[in-house]
């Protein structure tokens, strides 16, 4: 069909009915690998996933989830809950923010654009605060992205850089912030060396400053911007090597949870505080834990913490956060345009949808799932329910969650009748594995098993077709390895805890009552990935999918 043709409308399966309630399940962090000691999914009891891996052979299979199959630039790329919800929600790969920013940054497109016209404008006479992720992990952000950054802003006019800096310690190995911290202050002397004056003005983990999601602490945004713009923190250093090894030894933070802290002077007084006249970068390209803060940075009218002054900035986000809000309104580089999601598809093709998880992960299957996109395509026909997430704690004290809250209401929502789709996220494997706690990440993934449990049991009473599936690896594997995958030893003699994602392919289970006799994983798709899942849940759904989708990974047999 030509551009002039488009239509929503999905044509019918040939051979799939429709009518069939479809429960999508996304179990995060839940990758397959070796059983072994490290291996929390191994260790823990998950009976349903298990029977859903030994009980039918060709209802069960493994799909790439890191990589180029997510959009990623290379295959050393794990992968992650945006693009892995991305590629499942849209049926398509798109180069993601993380190429999408090396492309620009190789071009130099980045330094053309709009948005970096806009923050120069400051350079003569303000000073550029750069705040974001201090890690080479590559989901949020990427170290060699802000190298390039700063080398980029010193060779145009810029006189003043304040790097506001969020220690990593979860994409990344705990510990590693100091190697991070050392680079960057090489790389700030060398600056110095020419002339600019670069230094490192504050700073903080990520989980503990700045770097909340879905608004499910706002104490966590007020405490970065205290530091960041107000210049006020409970720990002052005169250097950040040392504020970040201090601090490391007392209070026994790490990295994730390091407290916040700013760079003085001699004289106690904070080295770079954000004033009127400064602009600002977030040089993360990533979007969900970004997106507060730059509501703070950018909304005349905010109220959701006491920002004491709001400095008149220029302000611009490596990405634009969100497309819907428009927000931030510069930023200097463009995001991938996910467009003609499998949701939206659905939805004009009377799908009713209901979606849910709990705070930390419900924009993931609302959000990611829809592209990138706020809100609802048909209030009328979507109904999206976020569990109010603990704050405060980290998981491992809670390694149950509310998967079991989630699954309640993924069974009452199946149940009800009054939906074709329920969608959920089931968060434990992810969040109690990146506390890299072995033991509560075993209690995790038994949990994850139990709620997976309760949706297909409602699925079987109402006679649907269930989708079990996962976003990526986390949980499976909890070890740092060498190259011929031998759990590595520290200094200390102990192993190297993986807090992080893998690179591990992850399962995806098909089956129900509903699910036709005929309907079988094909063989000629061995190097499926996420994104072929949309098309798969289309057919399921009776609909053929889009034919510029990845191909389905189903086919029907005739019996
Ligand atoms: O917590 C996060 O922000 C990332 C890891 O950096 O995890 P996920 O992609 O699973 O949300
Ligand atoms: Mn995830
Ligand atoms: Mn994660």
């Amino acid at each position: 069909m030509g551009s002039t043709g488009f239509s929503w409308k999905l044509a019918d399966h040939p051979k799939l009915p429709k009518g069939k309630t479809v429960a999508v399940v996304v179990l995060d962090g839940w990758g397959e690998a070796t059983p072994n000691e490290y291996n929390c999914i191994h260790k823990a009891e998950t009976p349903c996933m298990d029977s859903l891996k030994k009980g039918a052979p060709e209802r069960w299979r493994l799909v790439r989830a890191h990589g180029t199959a997510v959009g990623l630039p290379t295959e050393d790329d794990m992968g992650n809950s945006e693009v892995g919800h991305n590629a499942l929600g849209a049926g398509r790969i798109f180069a993601q923010g993380a190429k999408l920013v090396d492309l620009a940054l190789a071009s130099g497109k980045i330094f053309e654009g709009e948005g970096f016209k806009y923050i120069k404008e400051s350079f003569e006479n303000g000073t550029l605060h750069l705040i974001g992720l201090l890690s080479d992990g590559g989901v949020h952000s990427r170290l060699d992205q802000l190298q390039l950054l700063l080398k980029g802003v010193s060779e145009r006019g810029v006189k003043r850089v304040r790097v506001h800096i969020l220690t990593d310690g979860r994409d990344v190995l705990d510990g590693s912030s100091v190697g991070f911290v050392e680079t960057l202050e090489n790389d700030l002397a060398n600056l110095r060396e020419k002339g600019v004056d670069a230094r490192i003005a504050s700073g903080g983990g990520r989980m503990n400053v700045t770097m909340d999601r879905y608004e499910n602490d706002w104490n966590v945004v007020k405490r970065g911007w205290d530091a960041q713009v107000l210049g006020e923190a409970p720990y002052k250093f005169t250097n950040a090597l040392e504020a970040v090894k201090k601090l490391r030894a007392e209070p026994k933070a790490n990295d994730q949870y390091l407290p916040p802290f700013v760079i003085v002077d001699e004289s106690g007084k904070p080295v770079g505080p954000i004033v009127d006249g400064d602009a600002v970068v977030t040089f993360n390209f990533r979007a969900d834990r970004m997106t507060m803060i730059a509501k703070a940075l950018e909304y005349e009218n905010f109220d959701k913490f006491d920002r004491v002054r709001f400095p008149k900035i220029r302000y611009a986000g490596m990405l634009e956060y969100d497309g819907e809000l428009k927000l931030p309104s510069h930023y200097l580089v463009s995001p991938p345009e996910i467009d003609r999601t499998s949701g939206e598809y659905l939805v004009y093709n009377g799908i009713r949808t209901f979606a849910c998880s709990e705070t930390v992960k419900f924009g993931h299957v609302t959000f990611f799932w829809n592209g990138n996109r706020s809100g609802y395509f048909n209030s009328e026909l979507e109904e999206y329910v976020e569990i109010p997430s603990d704050s405060g704690i980290t998981f491992n004290e809670q390694p149950l969650m509310k998967a079991l809250q989630i699954a309640e209401k993924a069974r009452d929502a199946i149940l009800s009748g009054k939906f074709d789709q329920v969608r959920v996220n089931l968060p434990n494997g992810d969040m109690v594995g990146h506390t890299g706690d072995i033991e509560a990440t075993v209690v995790a993934c038994k949990a994850a098993d139990a709620a997976v449990k309760m949706i297909l049991d409602a699925i079987e009473q109402v006679g649907g077709i269930y989708v079990v599936t996962a976003d990526h690896g986390n949980a499976e594997d909890m070890v740092k390895r060498d190259k011929s995958g031998k759990p590595l030893l520290g200094k200390d003699g102990k192993i190297q805890i993986l807090t992080s994602h893998t690179l591990e392919p992850v399962p995806i289970a098909i089956g129900g009552p509903g699910l036709a006799p005929g309907v079988r994983f094909r063989n000629d798709v061995p190097t499926g990935g996420l994104a072929n899942v949309a098309a798969t849940v289309m057919n399921l759904h009776g609909f053929e999918a889009p034919s510029d989708y990845e191909t389905t990974l189903v086919e029907v047999v005739d019996n």
